[in-house]
C-alpha cells in the first residue's frame, strides 16, 4: 500500500473479463485528467507459450498438475517487487505478454512471446494491475498487501467458461476443444489459487446471465448486457464505504438484496463502476497530494 503512488489492483481468472474491466477505469482515470500506468499480470508468466507447452509435456509425462494459474508458474516475487518499487518510487519494470498474431506482428514477434523488460512510463499518478493474482498471498509473497485498493471480477463459472472459450477461439487461434482441456487442467489451481483471492478484495463484479447457460461447451455467444444482472458485493474488510441509497437513486433498476451487496443490470454496470470507483480514486489521489505537500 502506497500513499504516495496508489496502486489498484483487478484480479481475476482467465477470460472473467478484467481486461474489460481495465477499459472501464483507464476512462474514468481519463475523466479525472489522471495518468494510469497499466500492468498486466501475464507479462509475470514464467513461459512463454512454446516454454509452456513443453513444461506441460514433461508435467503429464510424470503426473503431475501444472498451470499458469498456479504461483510457480508466475514470477510473483518480481511483480511483488515491482509494486514494492512503484509504491516507494512510482516507477518500476515491466513487459507485455503477446497473446494475439496481430499485436506480435506489430512488435516484430511471434505470438504468445514476452517484450522485452522495460520501465514504466514516467510520472503517472497510480498503478493499475490486472491479471491473476491481485489478490494472491502465499508463504513466500504477498501480492495483496501492495494493494491500495483490490476490485474481484468473477463472472459465475458457466459464463467465465463462455467467454473464456470465445475469446480464445476468436482471437487468439485456439481450438475450442483445447481450450475446453485447459479449463479441466487449471481447474485444481483454479480452486486453490483463485478462487481465495475473492475473500481478500474490497469488491466483487459477479455477472450472473438471466438466460439459459446450462451448457457453457456448447454455446458459442455471450448473453448481451441486458440478459444479464451484476452482483456487487463489498467484502466485510472493504475499505470503500457504499452508498446504497445514493447508488439505488442514481442507478436505474439497481436494488440491494443484502446489505453488503448492490445488483445492477447488465448495461447499468459501468454507470455503477463510476459511482462507486471514481470518489475512491479521488480521495487516492486527495490522500496523496496532501503527503506530497506536507
Ligand atoms: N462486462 C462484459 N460484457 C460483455 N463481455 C465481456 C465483459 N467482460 C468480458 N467480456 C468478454 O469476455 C471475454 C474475455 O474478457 P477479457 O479479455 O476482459 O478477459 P480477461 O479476464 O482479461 O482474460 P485474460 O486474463 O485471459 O486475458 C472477451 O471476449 C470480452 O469481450
Ligand atoms: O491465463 C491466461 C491469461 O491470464 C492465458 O491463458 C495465458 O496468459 C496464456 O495465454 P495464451 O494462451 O495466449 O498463450
Amino acid at each position: 500500500m502506497s500513499i504516495l503512488h496508489p496502486i489498484i489492483g483487478i484480479t481475476g481468472s482467465s477470460g472473467a473479463g478484467t481486461s474489460t474491466a481495465v477499459l472501464a477505469f483507464m476512462r474514468m482515470f481519463a475523466a479525472l485528467g489522471l495518468k494510469g500506468a497499466l500492468v498486466e499480470g501475464d507479462a509475470f508468466h514464467a513461459y512463454d507459450r512454446e516454454q509452456l507447452r513443453r513444461t506441460l509435456e514433461r508435467a503429464r509425462i510424470r503426473g503431475e498438475n501444472f498451470s499458469l494459474f498456479s504461483p510457480a508458474a508466475n514470477l510473483l516475487e518480481r511483480l511483488e517487487g515491482l509494486l514494492r518499487d512503484y509504491g516507494a518510487r512510482g516507477h518500476g519494470i515491466s513487459r507485455h505478454y503477446l497473446h494475439r498474431e496481430d499485436e506480435a506482428e506489430a512488435h516484430g514477434q511471434s505470438a504468445g512471446t514476452f517484450t522485452a523488460w522495460e520501465r514504466l512510463p514516467p510520472d503517472t499518478d497510480l498503478l493499475l494491475y490486472e491479471g491473476l493474482h491481485g489478490g494472491y498471498v502465499g508463504d513466500e509473497v504477498n501480492i495483496a498487501a501492495h494493494m491500495d485498493l483490490l476490485i474481484g471480477v468473477t463472472p459465475v463459472i458457466n459464463l467465465e467458461w463462455i467467454q473464456k472459450i470465445r475469446r480464445d477461439a476468436g482471437e487468439r487461434g485456439y481450438d475450442p476443444q483445447d481450450v475446453t482441456r485447459t479449463i479441466l487442467r487449471r481447474m485444481p489451481d483454479y480452486v486453490n489459487y483463485i478462487v481465495p483471492q475473492f475473500s481478500r478484495t474490497d469488491i466483487n463484479f459477479q455477472r450472473v446471465p438471466l438466460v439459459d447457460t446450462s451448457n457453457p461447451f456448447a454455446l458459442r455467444e455471450i448473453p448481451r448486457s441486458e440478459e444479464i444482472l451484476v452482483v456487487i458485493h463489498f467484502n466485510e474488510h472493504s475499505r470503500v464505504a457504499p452508498d446504497f441509497e445514493l447508488l439505488q437513486r442514481e442507478v436505474p433498476g439497481a436494488y440491494s438484496p443484502h446489505h453488503r451487496t448492490l445488483v445492477v443490470p447488465g448495461p447499468q454496470q459501468e454507470r455503477a463502476l463510476e459511482l462507486i470507483f471514481k470518489p475512491v480514486i479521488e480521495r487516492l489521489i486527495a490522500r496523496r497530494n496532501a503527503a506530497r505537500s506536507a
